[in-house]
């Protein structure tokens, strides 16, 4: 890996939900322990099952929402620990695309105006000509500047997500699902431009993504997660898994039929509840290899090996 741009260091976020008059809160943590790096140019994949916090890591990454414990550090500055005015400051640093880029539009606006926000955000004048600038550097005519949202194809509009976040030059930019509800040959599209962005302009990506397949095809490392904690980070897409929930979900991925591509067929078992995750392994009701020891003891991961993987038994 290249110098660290991103360094999450035992973060955590615990979310309380439900309670009433007679019925009491529970809490879960939807991120567990979380320690790893983002290298400068590096694209990091965060791959997993729904719900196992994927958008939870990137929104605290970003500082979106504020963790439970640990830290995050940007370029050597613990954004963790930043006033709202210095975080602020630092956000031109850093930038989000959304899953769906049909809700993440305001409709009302022109791609202009969409574009001219950022800047307004930061109280920045907008530079002459940053919009049509913008609106080529995602492939775009200039001509499209006067539209609104809804007058664009799911792929333009997407590409209007990408200029948005790209608009104060950031270094780091936070891609949460951004192909997930776009049709297979215009995801190739996006994922193309990200990565000639990426290219051109030095940036380092976190990808959040459900789909393995598109993980190994485009991410440099891949983290895998289960129940809100981190279980292996693959060091390149050519390595083989060793825990045994990636070398699961990598077959459920490529399976030719669909329908098994949405279950992880080769497992058996129950996903534990994530309010009441058991004392050992948090897979073990799931994993062929599992021991009595994996039902006792949690499993560590070394977040700073090369190949780190939680499991006391790995392929
Ligand atoms: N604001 C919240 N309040 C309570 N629970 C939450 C909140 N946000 C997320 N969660 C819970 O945290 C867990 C992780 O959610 P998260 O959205 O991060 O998962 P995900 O891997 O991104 O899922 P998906 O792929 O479906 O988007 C889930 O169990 C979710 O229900």
């Amino acid at each position: 890996m290249t110098a660290p741009l991103i360094r999450i260091e035992a973060l955590g976020k615990r979310f309380q939900s439900g309670g009433g008059l007679f019925a009491r809160p529970r809490a879960m943590m939807a991120v567990r322990d979380v320690t790893l790096s983002v290298g400068k140019g590096e694209v990091l994949g965060v791959v997993g099952e729904s719900g196992c916090g994927k958008s939870t890591l990137a929104r605290l990454v970003l500082r979106l929402i504020e963790p439970t414990s640990g830290r995050v550090t940007f370029d050597g500055t613990e954004i963790t620990a930043l006033s709202p005015p210095a975080l602020r400051r630092m956000r031109r640093r850093m930038a989000m695309v959304f899953q769906d880029p049909y809700s993440s539009l305001d409709p009302r606006y022109t791609l202009a105006d969409v574009l001219a926000e950022p800047f307004r955000v930061q109280n920045e004048p907008l530079p002459a000509n940053r919009v049509e600038a913008m609106l080529a550097a995602v492939g775009l005519p200039a001509a499209l500047a006067g539209n609104h949202p809804h007058q664009l194809s799911g792929g333009q509009r997407q590409r209007v997500g990408i200029a948005r976040a790209l608009a104060l030059r950031p270094d780091f930019v936070v891609l949460d699902e951004p192909t997930a509800s776009l049709d297979v040959s215009i995801q190739a599209q996006i994922i193309a431009l990200l990565a000639d962005l990426r290219d051109r302009l030095g940036l380092s990506y976190l990808f959040i993504s459900h789909d393995l397949g598109l993980v190994r095809y485009f991410c440099d490392r891949i983290v895998v997660m289960y129940l809100g904690a981190v279980v292996e980070v693959l060091p390149d897409t050519a390595t083989a898994p060793r825990h045994p929930y990636t070398q699961a979900l990598m077959e459920s991925n490529f399976a030719p039929d669909p329908a098994r591509r949405r279950a992880i067929e080769p497992l058996s078992g129950e996903i534990p509840s994530p309010f009441a995750l058991p004392p050992g392994c948090a897979f073990a009701a799931r994993c062929p290899r599992a021991s009595d020891l994996c039902r006792r003891q949690p499993p560590a991961l070394d977040g700073d090996a090369t190949h780190p993987v939680a499991c006391f038994h790995p392929l």
